[in-house]
């Protein structure tokens, strides 16, 4: 948090110089009323002139001293909450694939919007709230200990109190804006299921069920915040009681001060300085609770996480010219064995097909092999190397993933081939070859150079899939996993675009549920999973004895 404060330090300290004008306008204030009522109880003209033209001077100096005061501080806030919003999304694009799987993408828009919304509302308010009573509460101590020093060690033996207590306050307010976000990403993924779903509710009738379930998170998320608002309101109730009580006392000291001969003014000044001071911690120890709560807040959204850090530790590059080598792994969901001492291995440029019942476990036998995820016993290796102390960037940059649906950008045919990578046109064009796009892109006004619509909504599920194949050849992967790659294309398309990787020189992992005639028996090899166990079979010897059976 620090660092984020001091980046720009220039913007930083006009941000507390224009803090300061605020006090000045402040103490400005104090003063002008102490000499009207020295100039009351003078009773002289000029004096009083003097004073009605300080009076004018500052009606002049007030508003002007606020613009100025607001510009300097917008221009850090507004920077330093870009930062924020940089941050985050960063923290978010950065993340390893397997850490951004454990949450749905709605939390982190969630942290994105509601988060970063909080703490722009929530930090700069209590920050600048803080400073600007913190610092009236120095000077106006200061003034008073030059002029009452008993008073002033009064009042600061008040405010250490005062400091003690809104320590207990802290956690509780750090732990009440913690729910707040966590409401606030529940929500948010409840309303993008609901809108993503919304087809399915409207053929079948059932809205006013989910209209009911939508209703209940969103009271659970505003009685968070009004939790979170009220524990900040009582805080400051509590400390105004308080205060009250100090004002009180002050003013029973200075009725004896009057008595012994002080000054209207002085005696008015003090009482000034004693009430402004109260009012000054009213404000600034719930300011400083909800700081630290928002602080929290930001590290939640925008701070790296230990697990991020720790998952950089794999720095081995990723080699396969050989064999990938799985032996004794076992895996468990929870309690539940999915895999047992599973043991086989993956030759290159092999082709494999996993089959298995449904849950079987043949995802995440994918998943392990394409190191998705790493809480397995037993070891993996490619080329003898742990899979465990492999780069997860390195992993990824030779290999490519195909599914059954697949995602395309908003953008041109070649972009959407290469992902955005360096690839010289000669490969991309070899690349669209294979996967018989040719004809497709020919077809096109711009060529290669075709934007997509969203989503490629411009190209049939063939097409789509094509791309997501000439992905993997563009970018030379070695291995290839798909997962249900034709299973949302009618038979004779899906039997196609199976033979187009069918016949890559590519390693490849795939599941499918379909048997395609003369195309699905190329495969190499038949991983099956029965009962947790996973048996290696010679592709053309498994499909002969299923379609004989
Ligand atoms: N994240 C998870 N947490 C707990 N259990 C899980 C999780 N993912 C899968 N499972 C369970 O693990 C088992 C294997 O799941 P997996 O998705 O690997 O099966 P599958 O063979 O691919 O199934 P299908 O053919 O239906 O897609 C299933 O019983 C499933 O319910």
């Amino acid at each position: 948090m620090k660092e984020l404060l001091f980046r720009r330090k220039a913007k930083f300290i006009q941000y507390l110089f224009a803090t300061f004008l605020f006090i000045i306008d402040h103490f400005a204030q104090i003063g002008l009323f102490s000499l009207i009522l020295g100039a009351i109880e003078r009773g002289d003209t000029g004096y009083y002139k003097t004073v009605i033209l300080i009076t004018i001077g500052f009606i002049i100096y007030s508003p002007l001293n606020f613009l100025i005061s607001r510009m300097l501080r917008i221009r850090y806030m507004r920077d330093t909450i870009l930062d924020v919003r940089k941050q985050a999304f960063d923290k978010i694009i950065h993340m390893t694939f397997k850490q951004y799987s454990q949450k749905s993408k709605d939390v982190y828009i969630s942290n994105l919007i509601n988060d970063i919304n909080t703490f722009e509302n929530k930090f700069f308010l209590s920050l600048l709230n803080f400073l600007i009573n913190a610092g009236m509460f120095v000077i106006s101590l200061v003034i008073l200990i030059v002029l009452d020093y008993k008073l002033a060690i009064g009042m600061l033996l008040f405010s250490a109190f005062l400091f003690l207590l809104a320590g207990f306050f802290t956690k509780k307010s750090t732990a009440l804006e913690q729910e707040v976000s966590t409401a606030n990403e529940q929500f948010t993924t409840e309303m993008s299921n609901t809108f993503q779903g919304l087809e399915i509710l409207k053929l079948n009738h059932i809205e006013e069920k989910f209209k009911e379930k939508s209703l209940d998170t969103i009271g659970r998320l505003e009685r968070k915040k009004f939790a979170a608002n009220v524990f900040t309101d009582m805080q400051m109730k509590i400390v105004w009681i308080l205060a009250f009580v100090a004002s009180v006392a002050a003013l029973i000291y200075l009725t004896y001060g009057f008595l012994g001969g002080m000054t209207l003014a002085l005696g008015g000044l003090l009482f000034q300085l004693c009430t402004s001071i109260s009012r000054y911690l009213i404000n600034a120890f719930p300011m400083w609770n909800q700081m630290k709560a928002s602080i929290s807040i930001y590290n939640k959204i925008a701070e790296p996480e230990e697990e991020t850090l720790s998952n950089l530790k794999g720095t081995k590059p990723f080699h396969f010219e050989k064999k990938i080598k799985v032996s004794n792994v076992n895996f468990y969901y929870d309690k539940k064995q999915i895999l047992k001492n599973a043991s086989f291995t993956i030759e290159k440029g092999r082709k494999y097909l996993i089959k298995g019942a449904s849950g079987a476990g043949k995802s995440t036998l994918m998943n392990l092999l394409a190191m998705s995820i790493d809480d397995y016993s037993g070891v993996i290796e490619a080329d003898g190397a742990n899979y465990k102390e492999l780069s997860e960037k390195s992993f990824h940059d030779k290999v490519a993933f195909i599914y059954q649906d697949v995602f395309l950008f908003e953008d041109t045919i070649q972009n959407n081939i290469t992902l955005y990578k360096d690839i010289p046109m000669e490969q991309i064009q070899y690349a669209a070859k294979v996967c018989g796009l040719e004809a497709v892109i020919q077809d096109k006004k711009n060529g290669i150079h075709e934007m997509l619509t969203e989503n490629g909504k411009n190209l049939s599920g063939g097409q789509r899939q094509r791309i997501s194949i000439a992905r993997a050849i563009a970018k030379n992967a070695e291995i290839l996993f798909v997962d249900e790659g034709t299973s949302s294309l009618n038979e004779e398309l899906g039997k196609e675009i199976e033979q187009v990787f069918l016949e890559l020189d590519n390693t490849v992992i795939a599941i499918s549920h379909r048997f395609y005639e003369g195309v699905t028996d190329k495969y190499d090899y038949v991983l099956e999973i029965k009962n947790g166990l996973i048996h290696t079979f010679p592709a053309k010897d498994y499909f002969d004895e299923v379609i004989t059976c």
